[in-house]
């Protein structure tokens, strides 16, 4: 089952998650503002809830992969293991040279699978003690971490994203989440079964994009969020190739532009597709508004037009479709809107038309979905919750068929 993502809301066959773990042990109150989180999940309950969506998952037909186990396939050669660390380390800035040193060697002491667990779960101060020091290390070993965790990883949806039968290798807006793109880098390029796929953007250019902010709605039209995550620039060059470079069928990308702030963090937060025709957003979205529409121009150019008009006539307009209809998160209800929202109400994953998972705790937009009727799958939400992200953010379509 190779790439194949045309589609916000068909038929969901193959994923990429990860399961949350010792990272989120290594997070304490001082660091939740750098590590992108406003509270700590207890993490034996967000590793069963986790385990619930993989089952439900799995329950709809959907073949779930998880990115550690990828990424322990792709270094299965010591050469390609140790480029791994030196590049992860050079990631995470980690400048002084006698740690650099420490680090690899601790690092690459472990069996791939414990080396990657540990890579991502971070390590501390107090796990190996240097051999040599000198003034720069003393002052740097006043801090708690050699290396921080990436406790954003359960989030799959952003450090890459699957685009048609390529794949978009992100350069993440943070440090806190900027290495998590390197493991599906390496995985594309040392896991036969990524080998053929081509990539569409890569890590290393200088402007953000996120995959929270790239939604595929269909074989012809994405929509890409211009954020607190995405810069313009990067939609520029993505759609550049995507348009020239490529026999990809996209014809047009609209770059919603959103608030940048964190309640608007991605495109998906405030905003997901649960139907053919119907989508779920943030119950202030429309009024905050423009939408740039890009396609190919002559000579290599992009030809942009704004549109001013609200979100519902847009989508109408663009996937020719003029049944197309915009459900609130959280109903009329203008405080369940926001406790809702807060929770990632506007977060939710289609596996097929009509089908989506969402939290449980947001009970008032799930009613309304189930009204409008849309089925709605409820997922356990009390902790994966507070990372901010919802089942959308959790996880990677790699393939969805008719
Ligand atoms: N696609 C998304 N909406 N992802 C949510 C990511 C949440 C994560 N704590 C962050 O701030 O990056």
């Amino acid at each position: 089952m190779g790439i194949n993502v045309y589609s916000e809301v068909k038929r969901l066959r193959r994923v990429l998650l990860h399961r949350p773990g010792l990272e989120l042990e290594n997070m304490e109150p001082d660091l939740l503002e750098e590590l992108l989180f406003e509270d700590i999940p207890f993490l034996k309950k967000a590793q069963q809830e986790h385990d619930y969506f993989a089952d439900v998952l799995r329950t709809n037909g959907v073949h779930v992969e998880y990115v550690t186990d990828l990424l322990a396939t792709s270094l299965s050669e010591d050469s390609i293991k140790e480029q791994f660390v030196k590049e992860y380390l050079e990631l995470s800035e980690v400048k002084n040279e006698y740690i650099k040193e420490a680090l690899e060697e601790y690092l690459l002491s472990f069996e791939t699978k414990e080396m990657i667990n540990k890579i991502v779960g971070g390590v501390r101060i107090n796990e190996f003690k240097l051999k040599k020091e000198n003034f720069s290390t003393k002052v740097r070993l006043n801090k708690q971490f050699y290396l921080l965790p990436l406790p954003n990883l359960y989030f799959q949806r952003d450090p890459v994203a699957f685009v048609g039968k390529g794949i978009v290798i992100n350069r993440m807006r943070t440090k806190a989440r900027r290495r998590e793109s390197l493991f599906m880098k390496y995985v594309v390029k040392y896991n036969n079964d990524f080998k053929n796929t081509p990539i569409y953007y890569d890590m290393t250019l200088p402007f953000a994009i996120e995959g929270g902010d790239v939604l595929v709605l269909t074989e012809k039209v994405l929509a890409i969020g211009i954020s607190q995550r995405t810069d313009p620039e990067a939609v520029e060059i993505l759609a550049k190739k995507l348009f020239f470079e490529t026999d990809e069928s996209f014809e047009t990308i609209l770059a919603i532009n959103i608030p940048k702030k964190r309640a608007y963090m991605h495109l998906d937060t405030i905003f997901t597709m649960v139907d053919t025709d119907k989508f779920l957003a943030h119950s202030q979205l429309e009024s905050s508004l423009l939408v740039y529409v890009i396609k190919k121009g002559k000579d290599g150019d992009l030809e942009v037009i704004e549109e001013n008009k609200s979100l519902e006539e847009i989508l109408q307009k663009y996937l020719e479709n003029g049944q197309v209809k915009i459900l609130k998160c959280g109903g009329e209800d203008e405080i369940a809107a926001k406790r809702e929202q807060w929770n990632d109400g506007s977060n939710v994953l289609a596996v097929k038309p009509g089908v989506v998972i969402a939290y449980d705790r947001n009970y008032v937009t799930n009613t309304l979905l189930r009204d409008n009727g849309i089925s709605v799958i409820e997922i356990p939400s009390s902790e994966l919750s507070r990372g901010r992200g919802g089942p959308r953010c959790m996880s990677m379509p790699m393939n969805r068929g008719d």
